[in-house]
Formats: structure tokens, sequence, C-alpha cells
């Protein structure tokens, strides 16, 4: 692998700039200095090489935008820049008569999507999808267009009424720190990593101003409350709450300085995520007022204590599993904090309730010290969950305009990026699909805009686009998208079966009925030195290998009954909205018999959610920036030149 920083290995940083120039300069053909080469389709000649030396040029020059088709390119600058993101330089581009002709920027996407909103070409609907690896900038760039599109869309309040109902793009930025501190957390490759999808639609009225916005958001990582990976923490909001609480506060959480939590790893670190008051007083905004937040920082520091409730093995399966010593403590906790009974939160994890035979009759069995552990971070996922998707339901409440108030949207599609980690399964599975119906989507749309001149993109610009860009081989990844979601048999259709056979499932079984009935599949791989049953799906942006064990288990999500109707008998406020008592309230994972199979798997349910999403992005004009990081250590100033950086770029286009 080939290691260089700012494209030299030794030298200083002057020196190298300089002879990077020179190198440039060159295969350029001694024209334009790099850094005044606005799109990388007027690299001459386009190969990886002169396209990721441009880039590298300008990311040493302060350069973080550049296009490339229809597309931006964005380098994280791991570095302040407070004056690309300033009002002034937003109403520059607002106000100016052809904002394309400006260097590249974010804001040229804004304000081509805004106008493309009032004007008659169809559809007039746009979305803006965000795309890149984790760590690239996708969560600041969207965050920086909602600020673009606050100033530029304002809607005209006079100063009076402002006071009396904030300012409603106000409210949809102070939707951002309310999902992050919640839907966020610090990973390996990212210490603000999104742990969520999401997809705000803004909306608009006839006069263009922002009337109202609505969230969607897809597949939060919800194993994370209960398991953190080694070097990783668990969602900021646990972080906030215990090093940002008042004394009062902390005796009424039961969270003294000091305590140590298991689900709460380094809390040693500090980021400036974990800022406690810039959460509270947006969810102030938001309407979630100071009660409310009281209830559900209290449910949260339940977690925490869930957390510390550790079973040891009781030797007789026939005996419920004891409480470790220091355990029974931390029950009594949380329990109180959740409003539940102690003894039956216990009770409720040591003992399974199995309903068999014709007349559904009831018995009860202890739990082995693995399951009591598994219904433990059940509960804890049930209750975040529920959570998460109970506040972006207030949000939406509160940012959502009355549907005859709006005409238009622009949509912001802030997805995860393709994934690849030594350990890759179900969540890694959805999201490295999800990566290949937008990048089928991106395809798409390029070759049909290729075919289609509009006034911003003159046929042979795209003409000399295809040309300029023929070393990208522009790959149908439809044979991949069969292997994952194709009918009859696909992966994930055999992943479904498993669930619905509700057999005991073996990791060993589940590769070998892949390989099988997928055999000869010219996207699907196998590793044979790996250690564990595993497939390889060779994505557009590289081959991952998937672990089998856990995927049907992790597919079928299930919930125990005895839990959820646990949850219904709390008697805290919060729990009772998120959990209520009436019998019909069932949501579809939860079976109402023991042994019956959940009506729908976590693919089934994403697939759909996708599905939907692709629908709407359909309707809509879409816009791509692609966010690219350029050093692996977030560092400024570093660009990394190595394979694996080129892999993704090449990816990207
Ligand atoms: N334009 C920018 N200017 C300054 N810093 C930036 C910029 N973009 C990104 N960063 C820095 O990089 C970090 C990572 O960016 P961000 O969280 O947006 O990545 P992401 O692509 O959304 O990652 P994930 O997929 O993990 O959520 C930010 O926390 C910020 O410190």
């Amino acid at each position: 692998m080939l290691q260089q920083v700012n494209g030299h290995g030794s030298g200083s940083a002057a020196h190298s700039g300089e002879s990077l120039r020179e190198d440039l300069k060159e295969l350029l053909g001694g024209e334009v200095p790099p850094q005044q080469l606005n799109d990388l389709t007027k690299v001459n000649p386009v190969t990886l090489e002169t396209v990721l030396r441009c880039l590298q040029a300008r990311y040493m020059a302060d350069t973080f935008y550049t296009n490339a088709g229809c597309t931006l390119v964005a380098m994280n600058p791991f570095k302040p820049v407070p004056q690309l993101y300033s009002p002034e330089l937003m109403r520059e581009y607002h106000a100016a008569s052809q904002p394309q002709t400006l260097k590249p920027h974010i804001f040229t996407v804004g304000e081509q999507t805004y106008r493309n909103v009032k004007s008659l070409i169809e559809p007039v609907n746009q979305s803006v999808v965000v795309s890149g690896e984790s760590g690239a900038g996708k969560t600041w760039t969207s965050r920086c267009l909602m600020k673009f599109y606050a100033v530029v869309a304002a809607s005209p309040m006079s100063w009076e009424s402002h006071k009396v109902a904030e300012r409603i793009e106000q409210r949809i930025l102070n939707s951002n720190p309310v999902m992050e501190a919640f839907g966020n957390a610090c990973t390996l490759r990212n210490s603000n990593s999104s742990r969520f999808g999401k997809f705000i639609q803004l909306q608009l009225n006839g006069a263009q101003q922002m009337t109202g916005a609505a969230v969607q958001t897809y597949l939060l990582e919800k194993t994370r409350v209960a398991c953190q990976a080694p070097s990783e923490r668990n969602f900021h909001i646990f972080y906030q709450i215990y090093k940002g609480a008042h004394a009062e506060e902390r005796v009424r959480w039961r969270l003294p300085e000091g305590a140590a939590f298991s689900w709460l790893p380094h809390p040693e670190r500090t980021l400036e995520e974990d800022c406690f008051e810039v959460t509270r007083e947006a969810m102030l905004h938001l309407g979630i007022d100071a009660p409310t937040q009281n209830n559900i920082f209290q449910a949260l520091a339940g977690l925490l204590h869930l957390g510390n409730t550790r079973f040891a093995d009781s030797g007789n399966e026939a005996q419920p599993c004891p409480l470790v010593d220091d355990a029974q403590c931390s029950v009594g906790t949380s329990a109180l904090l959740l409003g539940l009974p102690e003894d039956h939160l216990l009770e409720t994890l040591q003992i399974r309730t199995i309903r068999a035979g014709r007349g559904q009759q009831v018995f009860q069995k202890p739990c082995s010290q693995a399951e009591c552990n598994t219904r433990r971070d059940c509960l804890a996922k049930l209750v975040y969950a529920r959570l998460f998707d109970w506040l972006v339901s207030v949000i939406n409440s509160s940012i959502c305009a009355a549907p005859d108030s709006w005409t238009t949207f622009i949509g912001l599609l802030d997805v995860y990026g393709f994934e690849s980690f030594p350990n890759n399964s179900l969540e890694q599975l959805c999201i490295n699909y999800a990566n290949e119906k937008l990048q089928q989507h991106f395809v798409a749309h390029y070759l049909r805009a290729q075919q289609t001149p509009t006034a911003l993109h003159p046929q042979e610009e795209y003409a000399m686009e295809g040309l300029a860009w023929s070393f990208v081989s522009y790959q149908d990844n439809q044979p991949c998208l069969d292997l994952i979601e194709g009918s009859p048999v696909s992966i994930c259709s055999l992943i479904n079966e498993e669930c619905r056979l509700n057999r005991p499932s073996s990791a060993a079984q589940l590769q070998t009925r892949i390989e099988s009935a997928l055999t000869g599949h010219p996207r699907l791989g196998r590793d044979r030195l790996s250690p564990e049953p595993s497939f390889i799906v060779l994505h557009y942006a590289g081959p991952v290998r998937y672990r089998t064990a856990g995927l049907v288990e992790k597919n079928k999500d299930p919930v125990p009954p005895e839990l959820t109707s646990l949850l219904q008998q709390s008697q805290d406020p919060l729990l009772k909205v998120l959990f209520p008592a009436d019998p019909e309230d069932k949501s579809p994972e939860e079976p109402s018999g023991q042994n019956r199979a959940p009506v729908l798997t976590v693919v089934s349910k994403f697939k759909a959610s996708l599905e939907q999403l692709l629908q709407v992005l359909h309707g809509t004009t879409p816009h791509y920036i692609r966010c690219i990081k350029p050093n692996s250590q977030a560092q400024a100033q570093i660009f990394h030149r190595e394979e694996g950086s080129m892999a993704r770029i090449t990816a990207l286009w």
C-alpha cells in the first residue's frame, strides 16, 4: 500500500506543496494551476492519478469543494473554516446571477435547488443526496445546507411574532442537536458518528419561504445501547447526563460523580458533543418542557443502572439465575427510575413464559445466564428505540407545516456510508444494501442526464463528461442488488426464510444454504481462510465479508412479550406514553405467542422503508454531494493517497 502524506513521503511541507504543484502542472500540460481547476472533468488526461493529485493540490490550498460533472465533491477540512460558511457568503451565492460560475461550494447546490423549486422544470421538488464514508462530513454538510436554507428561505415573521412562536427555521435547526445527542456516538472512525439514516424534507410555500419540515429516520443502531465495540462509546446523551447533570439532578437520577456504569465506556474522554446544555436548550425550543426532559433523563439513568445488573449461573436449570453480588442494588435503582416494581423487573429478566399446547397453556421456565443477559439488553434496546422514535415524532410535530401551507420541498438525505469492518453483520448488510440502491439511483440519474440536456448541463457538456470520465466504469450494480434483495432467491430472502422456519439456526447451515442456493452468482464470494461461517458480497465499493453467526437472530429481533407487558405497567409518565397499555397497540415486531414467528423482519422493514425513500427521490430532481475523508486520522492538511482511499474515490463516481 502506498503510504503518502500530502503526496510525499518526506521533505518539508513547503517543498512538498511546491513539487506537487510542479507535478500537476506537468500532468495538466502546464495550463491551469490545479487550485483553479474547479471541475475534475477538466483534468487532462482524466486518470485516477490526475484526479487524486488535483484533489490533493486543492486540499493543500484549502480549497475543499470541487465539481465532478453533476456531483459536488466535498473534502473534509478537519479544521474550522468559519469564513467558508458565513451568512455573508450564503447571501453572495444567493444573490449571484449564475451561482454555478462561482467557486464550487455546497451553497451552489443549495442555491440551485432553491431556484429549481420555483422553476417550471419538472419535477419541481428537489433532493440532495449526501454520501461518503463515516467521518467524511455528511452530517456537517447537511447541517450547513439547512443553515443556508434557513437564511435564504426565512419566513417573513415579524419580530413580535418571533417572540411568541420561535421561527420555524430555528426550530428546524434545533432538531439537529437533539437528534445528534440521541442518535450519534463516538466510533473508531468518527467522534460524532450518526448511527441512523435521515431524510429531512424542507417544506416551502408558493413564495419560497420555509414553512416547515419533516424528518424520516432509518435503522437506528439500537444495539449500541447495550453493547459498545472496544474503544467506542454509547450514544452521546448518556455522557451528557452523566457529566452535565446538576447536583440536585444527580441525586434524583442516582448518578453520583464517579459512579461506574458498564454501558458507559470511556467516560473520561471529553468530547465537544458532550454538551448537555445545548441539548436541553434545543429540546426546550422544540416544545419538550423541563418536566418531560426530566422524565427522559431519568429513564436513561434507569437504563445505565440496568446495564450494571449482572447474573451468575444458577448451576441448576430449574432455578432462576441469581444476581451477582452488587447487582441487587442496580436492579432496585433501575426499577425505581423506570417506575417498575423491582421484583417484577427481576422476575421478568430471570423467568421466561412459554405458551404451548392446544389451549396455549402457560409455563414458566428459568432462563439461562446468557438468556437473562439477552433479556436485559433487549429491554434496554426496546426502551431506547421507542424513545428515539417518540423524539422524532415530537420533533416532527414541532417543525411540520400544515399540508396546505407548503407546495414544494427540498429533501436532504444523510445516510450512513458504505461500511466494511473486520466483523460485519446485519447492520452493515442493511447499510451497504442502502448504498447499493443509492448508487443505482445515481448511475441511472447520471445516464439520464447525459441524454437530457438542461439549461445547467447542456448536452455537449455531459457528452464531454461522458468521454472524460470513461476511465470510471459506470458499473451496473443490478447483479449485486439481485444477490441481496432479488426474487425468488437472494441473501435477504434466505435470511428471512430462516426466521420464518423458526428453527434453531446454525451459522454454518446458513452459509451452506446461501452458497448452494446462490451458487455461481457473480457477486457472491467466499473467504476460504475465514475461521468462521461467512460469505462475501462483491459490492460496487469493494468486497465485504459478512459473518453468518447471529444474522437470523438479529433479523428476527425478537422481543419477548413479557418485556413489553412489564413496561406497560410502568408508573413513569414517559414510559406510559412509550408503552401504552392498550392491548391493541401491539407493534408488529411483538408476537402475541411465544413461538410465533415475527410478522416483519428487520430486513423486510428496512427494504420497505428504502423503497419508500427511493420513490420519494424518484419524484425529485436529485443533486449529489460526495463527501471525502482525506485521511483516517481526522487531521487537517493531510491527504492520504493510499490504495484504500483511491478505491473509495473511484467508487464515488
Ligand atoms: N466542512 C467542515 N468543516 C470543518 N470540519 C468538518 C467539516 N466537515 C466535517 N468536519 C469535521 O469532521 C467530523 C466528521 O464529520 P461528520 O460527522 O459530518 O461525518 P459523517 O460523514 O456524517 O460521518 P458518519 O457517517 O459517521 O455520521 C465533524 O465532526 C467535524 O469535526
